[in-house]
C-alpha cells in the first residue's frame, strides 16, 4: 500500500507568533500612566513609573489596543487572519493571557449584554459559517469544549441536560494521547457537527453554562481554569480533489498571578495548589524561546501537551495579552509583558494540512458519511419533536383527505419524519372517527331492532283488541230502543235516559214541539185581539165621522186615527198570517220527529216481529203552509203506547198502575195491525196533536176559537177558522 503525504509549505513558514496587547479600561487616578508608540512593525506600550529600568518600561507588541478599542477590532486584527488561514488548511490557535479580571473571557467570549460586545468566539462562528454559506464547498465542521482544572481536563459538552450539572467533578473527564507521530489528541471529548451558525452558538452558550454552573461552589474557579473552545473544519475542494483538514484552538487561560513569575518555589509551591499548568507553559515557552534547547517539557502538564503543535508545530498562533494598567496590579502587568515578548521569539511551522492519500480518502470519506448519517439521525430527532408549520399541517390533511376518499391516490408529503407522523396521527384519528359512528350506528340498530319488535307486539295487541270490539260492535243493536235490552235493569224507568236514548238518535222531545206550537198559538191569539181592537176603534171612528155635528177639525182628527187603526190592523193581520205559516212549518217538523220516533220504535220492534211494518214518510208542507201527510202505514196498538210514553204525552196515564216499563215493555209480544185509515185527517188524528186537543168540531176547539177574535173581515176571519181548524 502506497501512502504519500504531500505538504505543501506556503509563505507563512518559520512564522513567529504574533502577539497583541489590549489594555483594560479602569479609573485614571488609579492608573499607571503609559503611551503607545507606533512604529512600522510593531507598537510599543512605554510606562512612566520610576520604580522600573528602562528596559522594562518598554514593551513591543505586534499591536497595541487601547481601552476603548471595540471588540469588532480586536476581532478584525487579532482573529481574522487566523480563522481565513484556518479555512485554508492551516491550524490555528489564538490565546488569551493575562492576570485575573484584565479582560481575557472578555475579548474571547464577550458579554452577553449587549451584542456589539460579543467576542472573539461567537464572531469566529458567524464568520467561518458566512463564509461557506457564500461558496459552493460544505465543509464538515465540528466543535468540542473543554476545560482544565488543576490538570484534570473537563468535557463542557458531555451533556445536553447541562442544567443538572453542578460541580466539575460531575463534568466527565478527557485526556490527552499522541499518535505515532507525537500529534496530540484527546481522548473521550464529545465533538459535535454543526452545520449553521445558530447550532454552533448553542453548543458555545451549553458549554458556558455548564462551566458558570461548575464554578458556583467553587469560587474564583473561572479564575483558575483554563478553557479551549474548537473547531474542526474538513472540506474537499472540487478544483484540486484534495483534503483539507484544520482546527482552531480558542483559548481562555487561567489567570496569571504575580507570585507565579517571581519566585521559582514559590510559583511551584503555588501551581501545585492552584494551577501548575500555566507555570508549565511558561517553562515550554522559555524552552521554545532558547533555540539550544532541544527538549522542550509539552508533556508536562495537560495543557502544553494539547496546544504542543499550537506552540511550536504546524499551527498559526496569536496570543492576546490582557494588561490591567491598575497601579496595584503593574507587578502583574509587567509579568505579562515580559511572557508575551518570549512568546513572540518563537515560531511555528504552519502548513496547509491536505491529503492525497486514497485509503485515507476513503477513510475520510467514510467518516463523513458515518458525520452524515449522525446528522441526519439527529435532524430526524430534532424534526420529530419539531412543530410543523400551519402550511405543512394543511398540506398533510389535504393528502389525508385525497387519501381517504380515493384509492389509489399515494400520499405525498416531504421526506420528513414529523410530517410522515402527523399524517398518520391523521389518518389514525379518522380511523377512531368511523369507529365512533359505527358503534354509534349498531347502537341506533339495535335500539331500532327492540323498538320494532315492541312495535310489532303492540300490532298484535291492537289487532286481537279490533277482533274482540269488531264481535262487540256485531252484538250492539242499532236502535236506540234496542239498546234498552242493554242498558242495566234498574236504569229502564228513568224517562229521562229513554229521552237521552233518544237525542242520541237525531229525535227532539215532543215537548219541545208542543211548547213551540203552543207559543205561535199564543202569538196567534195576541195577533187577533189586536186585530180585534183595531176593528172595534174603526167601527167606534167610523160611526163618529158619520155624526152631522163633527167640526172639520174634528172630523180630520178623526180620519187620521182612523187610517192608524187601519195602518195597524193589516200589519197585525200580515202577522197573523206569517204565524200561520210558522205553525204549519213547525207542525211538519213535530210531524216528522213523531214518524222518525215511530219509525224506530218500528224497527226495535221489528227486532222481536218477524213480519214487515211499513215506514211512514215524512210530511210535506203544501203550498198554502198546510202540512200533507201520507199515513200508509199502520201502527200497533201496543206500540202507540210505548209512543205516549216516549213522547211524554197525556197517554202515560195509560200506563199507570200497569207496574214499570221494562213490564209493558215486556209485555208487547205480538203487535195488532190495524187497518190503514182511509182519512188523512183521521189518521191525523190518530198520530199527531190529537194527544193535545179534540177534533175541530169540540168543545175545546170551541173554545179555542174563542179567545182567537175576527177580523171583521169574511174572508180572512173564514181563512183564520179554517186553519186552525186544520190544526185540530
Ligand atoms: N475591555 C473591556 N471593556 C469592558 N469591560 C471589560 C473589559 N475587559 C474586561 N471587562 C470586564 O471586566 C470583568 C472581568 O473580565 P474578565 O472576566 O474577562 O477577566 P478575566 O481575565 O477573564 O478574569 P479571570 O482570569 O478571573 O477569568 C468582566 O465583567 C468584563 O466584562
Amino acid at each position: 500500500m502506497i501512502i504519500s503525504f504531500r505538504i505543501k509549505f506556503e509563505e507563512m513558514t518559520d512564522q513567529t507568533i504574533k502577539v497583541y496587547a489590549r489594555i483594560r479600561k479602569t479609573n485614571d487616578k488609579n492608573s499607571e500612566q503609559y503611551l503607545i508608540q507606533q512604529n512600522n512593525d510593531y507598537e510599543e506600550i512605554i510606562f512612566a513609573n520610576s520604580g522600573i529600568s528602562t528596559l522594562q518600561k518598554i514593551c513591543r507588541f505586534h499591536k497595541v489596543f487601547d481601552a476603548k478599542t471595540p471588540q469588532s477590532e480586536i476581532f478584525e486584527v487579532v482573529a481574522k487572519p487566523v480563522i481565513i488561514s484556518v479555512i485554508e488548511g492551516f491550524n490555528g490557535t489564538i490565546f488569551a493571557y493575562g492576570q485575573t479580571g484584565s479582560g481575557k473571557t472578555y475579548a474571547l467570549n464577550g458579554c452577553t449584554r449587549e451584542f456589539s460586545q460579543r467576542g472573539i468566539i461567537p464572531r469566529s462562528i458567524e464568520y467561518i459559517f458566512n463564509h461557506y454559506n457564500n461558496i459552493a464547498e460544505e465543509p464538515t465542521i465540528y466543535i468540542s469544549y473543554m476545560e482544565i482544572y488543576n490538570e484534570i481536563g473537563y468535557d463542557l459538552l458531555s451533556t445536553k441536560q447541562y442544567n443538572v450539572t453542578r460541580t466539575p467533578e460531575e463534568l466527565p473527564r478527557v485526556s490527552v494521547m499522541e499518535d505515532k507521530k507525537g500529534d496530540p489528541h484527546i481522548k473521550n471529548l464529545s465533538t459535535f457537527p454543526v452545520t449553521n451558525e445558530e447550532d454552533a452558538k448553542r453548543l458555545l452558550f451549553m458549554g458556558d453554562t455548564n462551566r458558570t454552573i461548575a464554578e458556583t461552589p467553587y469560587n474564583e474557579f473561572s479564575s483558575r481554569s483554563h478553557c479551549i473552545f474548537t473547531f474542526y473544519i474538513t472540506h474537499c475542494s472540487t478544483k484540486s480533489k484534495l483534503i483539507r483538514s484544520s482546527k482552531l484552538h480558542l483559548v481562555d487561560l487561567a489567570g496569571s498571578e504575580r507570585d507565579f513569575k517571581t519566585n521559582v518555589n514559590s510559583i511551584v509551591h503555588e501551581a501545585k495548589f492552584i494551577n501548575l499548568s500555566l507555570y508549565f507553559l511558561q517553562q515550554v515557552i522559555i524552552a521554545l524561546s532558547e533555540s539550544k534547547r532541544s527538549h522542550i517539557p509539552y508533556r508536562n502538564s495537560m495543557l502544553t501537551h494539547l496546544l504542543k503543535d499550537s506552540l511550536n508545530g504546524n499551527c498559526i498562533t496569536v496570543m492576546l495579552a490582557t494588561l490591567s494598567v491598575n497601579k496595584e496590579n503593574f507587578q502583574e502587568t509587567l509579568s505579562t509583558c515580559r511572557f508575551a515578548q518570549r512568546v513572540s521569539t518563537i515560531s511555528t511551522s504552519p502548513t496547509v494540512n491536505e491529503i492525497c492519500d486514497p485509503e485515507k480518502e476513503i477513510e475520510f470519506l467514510k467518516l463523513r458519511i458515518r458525520n452524515l448519517e449522525t446528522q441526519l439521525s439527529d435532524s430526524k430527532d430534532f424534526s420529530s419533536s419539531n412543530v410543523l408549520s400551519v402550511r405543512q399541517k394543511e398540506n398533510c390533511e389535504a393528502e389525508v383527505r385525497k387519501f381517504i376518499n380515493s384509492d389509489e391516490k399515494p400520499i405525498r408529503v416531504e421526506a420528513d419524519m414529523t410530517q410522515i407522523q402527523f399524517c398518520f396521527d391523521l389518518l389514525r384519528k379518522e380511523l377512531d372517527k368511523q369507529r365512533t359512528e359505527l358503534r354509534t350506528m349498531e347502537k341506533l340498530v339495535t335500539q331500532k331492532k327492540t323498538e320494532i319488535t315492541g312495535l310489532v307486539r303492540e300490532i298484535r295487541t291492537k289487532d286481537s283488541e279490533i277482533e274482540r270490539l269488531k264481535v262487540e260492535i256485531e252484538r250492539v243493536p242499532d236502535d236506540p230502543i234496542k239498546m234498552l235490552s242493554i242498558i242495566p235493569t234498574a236504569s229502564r224507568n228513568n224517562k229521562n235516559q229513554l229521552e237521552s236514548i233518544l237525542i242520541k238518535a237525531n229525535n227532539k222531545p215532543p215537548d219541545d214541539y208542543k211548547t213551540a206550537l203552543q207559543n205561535q198559538l199564543n202569538l196567534a191569539k195576541k195577533c187577533s185581539d189586536t186585530i180585534e181592537h183595531c176593528k172595534r176603534k174603526i167601527i167606534v171612528y167610523r160611526s163618529e165621522l158619520e155624526h152631522s155635528k163633527r167640526t172639520p177639525r174634528d172630523k180630520q182628527e178623526l180620519v187620521k186615527k182612523l187610517e192608524e187603526q187601519q195602518r195597524i190592523y193589516k200589519a197585525e193581520l200580515a202577522e197573523l198570517k206569517r204565524i200561520q205559516a210558522d205553525t204549519a212549518r213547525l207542525e211538519a217538523a213535530a210531524k216528522q220527529s213523531e214518524i222518525n220516533t215511530v219509525n224506530k220504535f218500528d224497527d226495535w220492534f221489528k227486532g222481536k216481529d218477524s213480519g214487515d211494518s211499513p215506514r211512514k214518510p215524512p210530511p210535506q208542507i203544501s203550498n198554502n203552509n198546510k202540512v200533507e201527510i201520507d199515513n200508509t202505514y199502520t201502527v200497533r196498538d201496543t206500540k202507540e203506547i210505548e209512543l205516549k210514553l216516549l213522547c211524554g204525552g197525556s197517554s202515560n196515564e195509560s200506563l199507570k198502575g200497569s207496574g214499570s216499563s221494562e213490564s209493558s215493555l215486556k209485555d208487547v209480544q205480538e203487535p195488532v195491525v190495524k187497518e190503514k185509515p182511509e182519512d188523512s185527517t183521521a189518521q191525523s188524528d190518530q198520530n199527531g196533536f190529537t194527544k193535545y186537543f179534540n177534533a175541530s168540531d169540540s168543545a175545546d176547539f170551541k173554545e179555542f176559537m174563542k179567545s182567537v177574535s175576527s177580523s171583521g173581515v169574511d174572508e180572512v176571519d173564514e181563512e183564520i177558522v179554517n186553519f186552525y181548524r186544520s190544526k185540530f
